[in-house]
Order: C-alpha cells, then sequence, then structure tokens
C-alpha cells in the first residue's frame, strides 16, 4: 500500500468505526466507564502516579467521566486536554466538574491555567481517545494529528493507554510514520492489555 492508499484507508476505516459508535447507547457508554475506571484504578503503578494526563469523553466514546472523577478524588493531578486552533493540545487541570466549560466539537475543557503543550512530558501516564487499536499497538485517531503529536512530547518511559471499546481492538491497522503507537489497550470486556517489551513498570495480566 502506498501512501494515499494508507490515507484513503485510514478515512473509511473512521468512518466506519464513527458509524457503529453512533449507535451505542448512554447505557452501554457508562458500563463501559464502569469497566475501564475499574481496570485502570486497580493499577498499582497509576496510583502511584501524580499526574495522569487523560481525556474527558465526548459522543460514542468509552466513558471517562467515572475514571478522571476517581483519579481526582484519589489525589491525582488530571491533566485534560484543550484543542488549539493549530492541531496542538494544550494541557489544564481537571479540579471537578464545575472547572469543565463546553468547547468546540461538543468536547468540556478545563478552564484554568494552561500549561502549554509541553506539559505533557510532566504526566506518569497518558490515556488517550482513540477510534481502534491494533495488536502491535497502532492508534487510529480521528485524523488531526494531535495525539501523534501530544506523544511526541511524553516521556520515554510514561505509558500511552489508549481506551476503546471491545470490538474497537483488531488485528491490523494501517499505519504511517507518523503514527505513535500506545503502549497499552484497555477495552470494558478484555480489561489492560501490554503491547512490547515492557519497557515500563506495568504488571502484565
Ligand atoms: N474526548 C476527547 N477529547 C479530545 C479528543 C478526542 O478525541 N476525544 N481529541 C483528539 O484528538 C482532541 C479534540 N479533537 C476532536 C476532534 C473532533 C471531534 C468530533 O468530531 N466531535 C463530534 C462529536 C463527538 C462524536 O460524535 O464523536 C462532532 O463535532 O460532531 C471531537 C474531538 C482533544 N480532546
Ligand atoms: N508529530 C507531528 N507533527 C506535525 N504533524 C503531524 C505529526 N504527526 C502527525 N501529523 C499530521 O497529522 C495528520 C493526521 O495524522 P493521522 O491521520 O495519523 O491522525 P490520527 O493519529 O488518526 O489522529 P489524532 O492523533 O488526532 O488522534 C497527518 O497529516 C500528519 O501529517
Amino acid at each position: 500500500m502506498d501512501e494515499s492508499e494508507r490515507r484513503a484507508a485510514k478515512g473509511r476505516l473512521r468512518r466506519g468505526f464513527l458509524e457503529r459508535r453512533r449507535n451505542r447507547g448512554p447505557e452501554e457508554r457508562s458500563r463501559a466507564g464502569s469497566a475501564v475506571r475499574d481496570t485502570l484504578m486497580d493499577l498499582s503503578w497509576l496510583a502511584m502516579g501524580g499526574t495522569v494526563a487523560c481525556y474527558y469523553s465526548v459522543g460514542g466514546e468509552p466513558d471517562t467521566r467515572k475514571l478522571v472523577t476517581a483519579l481526582w478524588k484519589r489525589g491525582t493531578y488530571v491533566l485534560l486536554p484543550v484543542f488549539l486552533p493549530g492541531g496542538d493540545l494544550d494541557w489544564a487541570a481537571f479540579d471537578g466538574p464545575d472547572t469543565l466549560a463546553p468547547a468546540g466539537h461538543g468536547l468540556l475543557e478545563p478552564v484554568g491555567h494552561r500549561y502549554g503543550p509541553e506539559a505533557l512530558a510532566r504526566a506518569d501516564a497518558v490515556v488517550c481517545p482513540a477510534l481502534a487499536v491494533d495488536r502491535r499497538g497502532t492508534r487510529l485517531g480521528r485524523g488531526a494529528g494531535c495525539y501523534d503529536r501530544a506523544l511526541a512530547r511524553k516521556g520515554p518511559h510514561t505509558p500511552a493507554i489508549a481506551l476503546v471499546h471491545d470490538e474497537e481492538f483488531v488485528e491490523s491497522l494501517p499505519a504511517e510514520p507518523h503514527d505513535r503507537p500506545v503502549d497499552a489497550v484497555v477495552t470494558p470486556g478484555g480489561g489492560l492489555r501490554v503491547f512490547g517489551a515492557g519497557v515500563w513498570p506495568v504488571e502484565r495480566t
């Protein structure tokens, strides 16, 4: 597959995954949110992390609101993304639901001080959105390249963990050279799966 074919294939896959997400009702998304919260809150190395970059779910994404609240209540410093016009992500702290405000694309974003795109380097773990993830950790995003850019700024031993629905963890996805793979995936039914040779202290399950 050449470059333009890979890009076209990614576009078709994105449309398909988004279409199927539209059919997921609030109950399923909420159940998924409880499951991913329980999986991540059980990880002792994540509990030790002082700062976790997360995201505040929108549309058919597995719900992350319970996870964000649970981390925050435990005393973890939770960073959430602010979508910048150029496609970069800025980062600001979650400090309770009152500290979020509606932004573009149906998103709720933090209103507090913005630390700049480089703040991701200070995160001990990065929980990121994806439309799909494959068995090598290739991540399919929404196509703006935000998380490819953001993940390039994290520390080399900081795990990136994508959250997807069970059917979105697939055998294989097309990858381009700029794509940043994730180190693990969490699905509601399958829990945590870790990829690669374990460059970071994560229990394999
Ligand atoms: N929850 C969340 N926050 C995120 C991202 C994400 O994927 N999910 N992003 C990742 O890069 C950045 C924002 N990028 C986004 C780009 C497009 C849409 C979007 O298409 N929204 C739909 C409504 C939601 C849906 O149905 O999926 C819309 O505008 O119609 C959302 C976020 C930063 N914050
Ligand atoms: N590190 C980077 N710096 C600048 N541009 C980048 C970088 N990574 C990716 N891009 C650009 O972003 C565009 C979209 O990339 P891609 O299709 O891989 O998005 P994605 O990973 O699916 O989405 P996202 O990262 O927003 O979730 C590409 O055209 C690419 O050129």
